[in-house]
């Protein structure tokens, strides 16, 4: 990397404002449900807080509509959790404004090697904008920008790219390791390449499939992601996730594959349920004759048997987003299946997303993967050899 990190500026006595990717996945109370991004800070904090600088630590969680406070999308879980793994006191700095009076008191206070969250950047309507005037206004509290946030590394906002306009600007070790781990991997990768495809974001995600097909063999689509493509073909998908503006995108990726000889697989049958509930009535069908009324939550078992056999002699696999709702254990067996395959392949594994490195995870296959990346669309557009604004801001070495 070309980039100034953490080793080439001096922090101690320095107060140092670090970008995180705090956006962990909660349950319906609050509670985080997989803390992967809080961990993969915290080599960037304890150095920090080693070297005796004044720690202001800065995130996201989720996506509220930038009109002030929302308690379901306060950063106080992540503050405590991060307490109970650092055992040391986070304070934390409640304020709608984010970098007003109390962020600004508090930041004031701090000693040297302690630490203090400030609440939800995205509680500003500036934050996604990337407003010049509150990139200031967080710069304010703060000596040097440090971004250690590589699943948000691909958004310009105001806490990502903006603030660089007003500090030094270096990258942490997870952006320094992120790179270095995938670079590696993805620079002249092993074949068959072979992208797995899923999730919910489909508008975020969908525009990579276009880069894609110029790098890998095959591309497999799963998740929430599936359906606009086989309703573009002409299938019957009921109530299921549908971007309706991307179906001609969705058509012309289809051509595209088919054009270029890529493989392009789309699920043959879906776990099709009555509401997106955990209890809801399902069953498994067809995957372009969905009933008008019922939803598809999760691949069929046809499905996973076709998508194993395609990941099977993989070299190199990338995998973001789950394959179906898989909080909900009814919807969970194909995602389950696909990092059961994953496990398997002896080539190169990149899992990347919070919610697919959190399956990944909780069905205890982290170690049998190559790299778990926090980054989702991140790593996806890092895949696509776009370069992430939150990282071409940064200072070159
Ligand atoms: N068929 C489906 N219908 C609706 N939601 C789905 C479906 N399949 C998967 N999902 C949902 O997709 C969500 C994850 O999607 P997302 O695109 O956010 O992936 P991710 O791995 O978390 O990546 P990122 O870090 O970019 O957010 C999960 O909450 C899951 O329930
Ligand atoms: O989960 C992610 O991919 C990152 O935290 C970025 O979140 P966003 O898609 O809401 O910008």
């Amino acid at each position: 990397m070309n980039k100034k990190t953490l080793k080439d500026v001096t922090t101690k006595g320095k107060r140092v404002l670090v970008r995180c990717d705090f956006n962990v996945p909660q349950d319906s109370e609050g509670a985080i449900t997989d803390d992967i991004r809080i961990r993969a800070a915290l080599p960037t904090i304890k150095y920090l807080i080693n070297s005796g600088a004044m720690i202001i630590l800065m995130s996201h969680l989720g996506r509220p509509k930038g009109e002030g406070y929302e308690k379901k999308y306060s950063l106080k879980p992540v503050a405590q959790r991060l307490s109970e793994l650092l055992n040391l006191k986070v304070s934390f700095a409640e304020d709608g404004d984010v970098a007003g009076e109390n962020a600004k008191k508090l930041s004031q206070e701090l000693k040297e090697g302690q630490v203090l969250l400030l609440e939800n950047v995205r509680f500003v309507k500036g934050e996604t904008k990337n407003d010049k005037e509150f990139a200031r206004k967080l710069a304010g509290l703060g000596d040097i920008f440090v971004n250690d946030a590589f699943g948000t590394a691909h958004r310009a906002h105001a806490s990502t790219a903006g603030i660089a306009d007003f500090l030094p600007a270096v990258a942490g070790f997870l952006i320094e390791k992120e790179i270095a781990v995938m670079g590696k991997a993805l620079d002249n990768p092993d074949r068959p390449f072979v992208a797995i495809l899923g999730g919910a974001k489909v508008s975020d995600k969908i525009g990579v499939i276009n880069n894609l097909l110029e790098k890998v063999d095959k591309i497999v689509i799963g998740g929430g992601m599936a359906y606009t493509f086989v309703k573009a073909s002409g299938g019957e998908i009921g109530k299921s996730l549908l971007e309706a503006e991307k179906m001609d995108y969705a058509k012309e990726m289809l051509e595209k594959a088919k054009a270029k000889g890529v493989k392009l697989l789309l699920p043959v049958d879906t776990v099709a349920a009555s509401e997106f509930k955990a209890d809801a009535e399902h069953r498994v069908v067809d995957i372009d004759k969905i009933p008008e009324d019922y939803m598809g939550l999760d691949i069929g078992p046809r499905t996973v048997e076709l998508f194993k056999q395609e990941i099977k002699d993989a070299k190199t696999v990338v995998w973001n987003g789950p394959m179906g709702v898989f909080e909900m254990p009814a919807f969970a067996v194909g995602t389950k299946a696909i990092a059961e395959a994953l496990s398997r392949v002896s080539g190169t594994t990149i899992i990347g997303g919070g919610d697919s490195a959190a399956a990944v995870e909780q069905l205890g296959y982290a170690d049998k993967m190559t790299h778990i990346s926090t980054g989702g669309g991140a790593s996806l557009e890092f895949l696509e050899g776009l370069e992430l604004p939150g990282i071409a801001v940064l200072e070159e070495v």
